[in-house]
């Protein structure tokens, strides 16, 4: 059904003038809304989601909730109030009001994983036939775990035997539940998805991952804190439970009023850009505690050749000048893999990252992507059986192709800050999770900037 929306235009990546020295403020979660939207949906109170993220994949999580009765309703707030930050700082506010779910509906999940993996179980609640589309590439990404798990909890779906979209959801208006195994390993979303709805299951659920690691575990243990806040009992293999095992008792779930976290994610091409120049980035709102992968930048940063400061302004990332390659583990925070690949590929030495062989089912394969793209300026990358292996050379300017992944175009912006002549294929596919990213950007860069440290 939907097109993926084609943008072939380039966009020539502004190459940094100096050391950058600026204050970018980051839009919420991606992770942290959608999850959010499907809790409110599933309550039996109204609730609130402030400074939600406005994006390709939470608008179309928010449609699809309506489809199925949900209310979201927009509020901008009184200047007053966001003068005053009551709404949370200033931004729009969704209230989302439970309903009675129902179809027949049909469901665009884009390119979502969130969208295409946590509603499947919410559909399975719902009264009436849900159909589930999306773009061509939502088609090849892993969605077998969810499909047979709920077939296994009671679920009726007809999809056309490949256990993927597009397929069809029959609610009959309650779940059974109860024990379930599955293979996470392809998607932490599995996990999640099942139990993000299992309070509203009449035996709630026991997940049990059979298969190799389990990626993204940060991602499953925001599901479970969140999960925590309105209510939900959740044993974990953290809380003394086996390993590899979640357990959600079935119960009502509090209508809550959340502040949405910035996305740490979307905020690493802007601590990138301290990096590579040798300059100086805050990003307001940065949580003191937070389940977000994005968190683990810090470190990495820093061991890649910088210092960061976690203060009341937010934390402020300074890059010394010099880059350093780094060998580096990135199951848990697969997401940042294409950001530190653009940075890995301006270092003074070579990187190996590893851990991350399912983001070949990501948005593309990133692995392929990266390794085309990167070469094809010059540089010197080669996929391992589970990462890869990136030796920097001198780059020069080329098209940067973004096979419709936000992360692509973002890392194409980083390598842009340094290498003239970076051409980024459609950056408009950074509206999957940032729509504002060009002029962030560009913003970022006409902030005051030093003479570059850097080479
Ligand atoms: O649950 C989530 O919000 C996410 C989990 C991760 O998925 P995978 O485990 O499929 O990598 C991550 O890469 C994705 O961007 C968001
Ligand atoms: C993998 C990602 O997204 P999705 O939620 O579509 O899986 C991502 O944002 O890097």
């Amino acid at each position: 059904m939907t097109e993926s929306p084609v943008h072939p235009a380039l966009w020539p990546a502004p190459v940094a003038a100096g050391a950058v020295d600026a204050t970018v403020t980051v839009p919420g979660s991606k992770s942290v809304t959608n999850r959010g939207l499907v809790l409110a949906a599933l309550s039996s109170e109204p609730g609130w989601l402030r400074r939600p993220l406005r994006s390709r994949d939470t608008l179309l999580m928010a449609e699809a909730l309506r489809t199925m009765g949900v209310g979201i309703e927009e509020t901008a707030p009184s200047s007053a109030a966001a003068t005053a930050g009551a709404d949370g700082g200033g931004g729009e506010a969704w209230r989302v009001i439970p309903a009675g779910l129902h179809g027949p509906a049909t469901v665009d999940v884009g390119n979502a994983g969130t969208v295409m993996r946590f509603l499947p179980p919410v559909a399975a609640l719902a009264d009436g036939a849900i159909r589930f589309d999306g773009d061509p590439r939502s088609y090849e990404r892993p969605l077998d775990g969810v499909i047979n798990a709920l077939r296994s909890l009671g679920a009726r779906i007809d999809d056309d035997g490949r256990g993927a979209l597009p397929m069809t959801v029959f609610g009959g208006g309650a779940l059974e539940g109860g024990a379930v195994e599955i293979d996470a390993s392809s998607s932490s979303q599995f996990v999640s998805a099942l139990l993000l709805s299992a309070p509203r299951f009449n035996q709630g659920v026991e997940v049990r991952h059979v298969g190799s690691a389990l990626p993204s575990m940060p991602h499953i243990r925001m599901t479970v804190d969140m999960l925590r806040s309105v209510g939900a009992q959740v044993d974990t293999p953290e809380s003394g439970g086996e390993p590899n095992v979640w357990r959600v008792t079935p119960g009502a779930l509090l209508g809550r009023d959340l502040i949405v976290e910035p996305d740490l994610s979307n905020a690493q091409p802007f601590l990138a850009a301290a990096l590579v120049t040798g300059g100086r980035v805050t990003i307001p709102d940065w949580p003191e505690r937070t389940t977000q992968p994005g968190d683990a930048l810090r470190e990495i940063f820093t061991a890649m050749g910088g210092s960061c400061e976690l203060t009341e302004r937010g934390l402020t990332f300074t890059g010394t000048g010099r880059v350093q390659g780094i060998d580096v583990d990135l199951s848990e925070v697969g997401e940042l893999t294409p950001g530190i690949a653009a940075v890995a590929a301006l270092a003074d030495s070579p990187s190996t990252l590893r851990g991350v062989a399912h983001l070949r089912l990501h948005e593309t394969d990133r692995l392929a992507a990266l390794t085309k793209e990167i070469n094809e300026l010059g540089g010197d990358v080669t996929e391992t059986e589970d990462g890869l292996h990136i030796r920097p050379r001198p780059l020069h300017g080329g098209i940067f192709h973004t096979y419709e992944d936000h992360r692509l175009a973002t890392a194409a912006a980083v390598i842009g800050l340094a290498v003239p002549g970076v051409q980024v294929e459609n950056v408009a596919t950074t509206a999957k999770t940032l729509p504002d990213f060009p002029a962030l950007w560009t913003g970022m860069l006409g902030e005051a900037t030093a003479p570059a440290r850097r080479g």
